[in-house]
Formats: structure tokens, sequence, C-alpha cells
């Protein structure tokens, strides 16, 4: 079967409408940080330079990075100068079009093709920035768009993780394969695909390590992983997804390009963009790694992750539920 996995269709996701109002919400407390007091900051109405070198601080501040804020702005100086930014609604949305042109391309929903076999998700990403929870809510709506699910315990490091993932497949009746703590996770992963395979299960959810020694030994473990994968299917795994804590700010990049660099992502999800994050990381990423944003996370339940829509974050980036110049 394949199938486009959280596809935009509003009327299958009765949680979507919801979702835009709290990511309005929760999106650095409800202020926008990109247009907060802006009417303020523009006397008698006239933009000038002023305002547009404000805009890019305040892209800077929020975690975009020195490069991508000046990007960002590049199209409103042009615009000034050939006179076509009259006013503050005008800049407003020729500010909207250029995140707009940044995120847009980023925003590719996951396709699920499990013809030839399990489509294996290998979820990547450092403890703590919740990639086990990432893996319950992706399971939870791979189960309601009517597929069957497998989990491998593959962070064998810490046996916490292990018996988080099992309490998780237990509580859903999700099979999970796992070892003893210590175990190859390469090995986990080997069986589980095998076992997979012979149930005939359409998604294998992989767990990995986000902690070794040094981030060495974790790069080499994850490529030995996905090299094990391949010999048993070229294709797997399907999908390499980072899960990045958007609280890290720029730190976030550094680390996406380090996982990128070793294991070639194909797929990212941005968590706790309900924190203190402000969300600009997002604008990074789609500049600087040009990895598709499958989903962004703004709290615990599995209602809080949604497939990523560019427009909607734009919105929410110009305006908060509370934003000043709405
Ligand atoms: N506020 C908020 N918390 C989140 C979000 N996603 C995950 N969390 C929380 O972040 C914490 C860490 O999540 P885990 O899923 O355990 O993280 P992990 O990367 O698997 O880390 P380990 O289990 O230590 O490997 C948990 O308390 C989650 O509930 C989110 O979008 N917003």
């Amino acid at each position: 079967m394949v199938q486009v996995f959280g596809k935009k269709d509003k009327s299958k996701q009765p949680g979507k409408t919801g979702f835009v109002a709290r990511l309005r919400a929760r999106l650095n407390r409800g202020d926008s940080w990109l247009t907060y007091d802006l009417a303020n900051l523009v006397p008698g109405g006239k933009i000038d330079e002023d305002v547009i070198d404000e805009l890019e601080t305040r892209l800077v501040m929020a975690d975009a990075g020195v490069d991508t804020a000046s990007r960002v702005v590049a199209g409103l100086h042009k615009q000034l100068a050939r006179k076509e930014l009259k006013d503050i609604d005008v800049l407003m949305s020729a500010l909207r079009q250029s995140l707009l042109d940044m995120l847009q391309p980023v925003e590719q929903v996951l396709k699920i093709d499990s013809q030839e076999g399990p489509f294996v998700i290998l979820m990547v990403g450092v403890n703590g920035a919740g990639k086990t929870t990432t893996i319950g809510k992706l399971a939870r709506r791979l189960l309601d768009d009517g597929h069957t699910v497998m989990l491998a315990a593959g962070d064998t490091f810490r046996a916490a993780a292990v018996e988080q993932l099992q309490v998780w497949g237990e509580r859903n009746k999700v099979p999970v394969v796992a070892q003893q703590a210590g175990a190859d996770p390469a090995a986990v992963i080997f069986d589980a695909y095998e076992s997979a395979r012979s149930k005939k299960i359409d998604v294998l959810l992989a767990d990995t390590a986000g902690r070794l020694q040094n981030q060495q030994g974790l790069m080499d473990e994850l490529s030995k992983i996905k090299r094990v994968l391949q010999r048993q299917c070229p294709e797997a795994p399907q999908e390499i997804m980072l899960v990045l804590d958007a609280g890290l700010g720029q730190n976030a990049l550094a680390q996406a390009e380090k996982f990128h660099a070793a294991l070639g992502l194909t797929g990212i999800t941005v968590t706790k963009l309900d924190g203190s994050a402000k969300g600009g990381i997002l604008l990074a990423i789609a500049d600087k790694l040009a990895i598709p944003v499958r989903f962004i996370g703004i709290g615990e339940s599995a209602d809080d992750m949604q497939p990523f829509v560019a427009a909607d974050y734009a919105d929410a980036l110009l305006q908060g539920s509370r934003s000043a110049t709405e």
C-alpha cells in the first residue's frame, strides 16, 4: 500500500484546526517575537531601512541565524528601494511571502510504501530530544491510518529506553522486538526487520541510542545499523528521521548538520516548539539543510504533533495568539 502519511486533508484530520490554534498560542507563548509592537516602530506608518533591520535582528535573536535572517529580509530591502512597501500591511504580506519562499520547499509529507516489505523508519537524535515520545505519536498515527506497526528497541545503551518502548507497545498492542541492555543494536534491528517481514508488518519504527561514550561512536553505530538494514533490503531504511529539540536554538542546526553528514537524513521532526523556543530554527533548517520537515511537536499529547504546514507556521510566526499587531 502506498500512502501519503499525514496528508493535508483537513476533513481527515479532526485535530488539525485545533492544532493551528494551539501552535499560535504556544509558539513563543503566544507572543509574536517577529512582529511584536512593530506598529509602534513605524512612526507615521512610513517603512524605512531601520524597520527592516529591526526585523532582521529579531530573526537572528529567534535562532534563524545571521545568514538566514539576512536572506529572509533581502527581498524586503529591494522592495523598499523600489518604493513598494507603502505601509505596514504591505510590509507584513511581503515578509509572509519571504517566509513562505523559505519554508515551503521543506513541507514534504512522508509517503509510506510497504508494497515490497516493511517500510523502515530509523529514528535518530540525542537523548531527551523527544525520540521515544515521537515514536509513540508516529505509531499512533500509523495505526489510525490502518497500518500495522512494529517497534525495534535499538537504544540498547539505556535499559530504561527499552522499557519505555515496551510499555508503549503493550499499551497499544504493538509488537516490540528487544534484547537485553548492551546488546548490539544492529542485531536487534536486523531481527526486528526479519520478524516484520515474516509477519507482513507495514512499518517498522526503529529506536536508536542518543548518547554513547563519544559522538563518533554514536555515528559509527548508526551507520552500522543503516548498512545492516541495506543488506536486507537495498531501499531500507526508507526514512532516516532526526528528532530535534527546538529549544536548543542554533545548536539544533549544528546537531542536524552532524547527523546529516554521517547518515544522510531524509526527514526531520522538530519537537518542543511550545517551550522557550522562538521557532526561527525551522527557517535555518529550511535554508541551510533543505531536509524535509515531516512533523512539528508542540506538546506531549498525541494530537500535539502534526505534519509541518509552511503557511500555518509562517502565520504563527507573524501573529501569535496574543500578537500586538492583530
Ligand atoms: N513540551 C514538550 N515536551 C515534549 C515534546 N516532545 C517530547 N516532549 C517531552 O520531552 C521529554 C523527553 O522525551 P523522550 O521521548 O523521552 O526523549 P528521548 O529523545 O527518547 O530521550 P530518551 O528517552 O532519554 O532517549 C519527555 O518528557 C517528553 O514528554 C514536545 O513537543 N513538547
